[in-house]
């Protein structure tokens, strides 16, 4: 990385977490991360690493030419208030990982007129294998959507969208996402047990084909529509499995499960963000 901009991420919790691992492992300084929380003991092991922990989180960002929020959406207009004076103060970028909070909202409860990108990550991040969404609002300048661009690419794959609202449809895919995966791995893992494999060798199995299966779907030129295809010999045993999750409403249940999730970005707004 050419710049290494100085990060402070409050609320070292999951998200940060995944973020900040993927970072360190992709080579950036710990000492340009500062990490935030309640309890000090509950951040030891990321002070051995070699960053900077504090529970003062405005020490944090005078320190920062980044802040990355990334606490509970329900606590964030407390948090964000209670640091506006020193945000005001550092006018660093603002970067938000929170889902459903617009940016609107934000720059309120920071006292108004600030750099802010909202961000949605992922948690694969931590493996580097995140999927980030990001927008920016009219204050962001050219650098500073540079500077993001590569402290979220450090982590995975890092889009802009260029309208807000997009933002909750990148939470349903990718920000969410990751849940949806697992939810299927732990079906396919009962179902293996069922059909008399061990535990082990069904979780290694699925978890080495939904690794290939992905990896296949990103080299491949072609739709992951024809590499299922490829996969359903006619009248063989995958053309079963396919007709069965057909007929039984799959691809619905998919649709219908991403539209809560973007529903409930929308309500998080709406309740959250007054
Ligand atoms: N978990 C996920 O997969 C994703 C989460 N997000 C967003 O990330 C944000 C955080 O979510 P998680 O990491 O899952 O939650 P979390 O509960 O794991 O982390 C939040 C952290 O904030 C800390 N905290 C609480 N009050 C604080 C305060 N006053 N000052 C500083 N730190 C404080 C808590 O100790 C906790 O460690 C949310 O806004 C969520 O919408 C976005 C994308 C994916
Ligand atoms: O469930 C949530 O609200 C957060 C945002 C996207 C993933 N986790």
């Amino acid at each position: 990385m050419s710049t290494q901009p100085t990060l402070a991420f409050i609320g070292a919790g999951n998200m940060a977490r995944a973020i900040m691992g993927g970072l360190i492992s992709n080579g950036y300084p710990a000492a340009n991360i500062w990490a935030t929380g309640t309890q000090l003991d509950k951040m030891a092991d990321l002070k051995q690493q070699g960053l900077h922990t504090t529970t003062d989180n405005n020490a944090a960002v005078a320190a920062a030419d980044i802040v990355i929020l990334a606490v509970k959406p329900q606590i964030l207009k407390t948090v964000a208030q209670s640091m506006a004076a020193v945000v005001q103060q550092h006018q660093p970028l603002i970067v938000s990982v929170a889902a459903g909070i617009l940016c609107h909202s934000l720059e309120q409860w920071l006292g108004g007129n600030i750099a802010l990108v909202r961000c949605m990550p992922n948690t694969p991040s931590l493996v580097q294998q995140g999927a980030s969404g990001l927008y920016a609002n009219p204050q962001v300048s050219a650098t500073q959507r540079q500077q993001t661009e590569q402290v979220m690419q450090a982590t995975g794959l890092a889009l802009w969208v260029d309208k807000e609202p997009l933002l909750d449809a990148v939470t349903a895919v990718s920000g969410s996402g990751p849940a949806y995966y697992f939810l299927i791995m732990e079906s396919m893992i009962a179902a293996g047990e069922k059909l008399g494999l061990s535990r082990e060798a069904a979780q290694q199995l699925t978890i080495q084909t939904a690794l290939g299966a992905a990896d296949m779907a990103r080299q491949s030129d072609v739709e992951p529509a024809e590499l299922r295809r490829r996969v359903c010999s006619p009248n063989g045993t995958t053309e079963q499995a396919i007709k069965t999750f057909i007929a039984q409403g799959l691809p619905e249940i998919i649709d219908n499960g991403m539209q809560a999730c973007s529903n409930r970005a929308q309500a998080m707004a709406e309740e959250l963000g007054k």
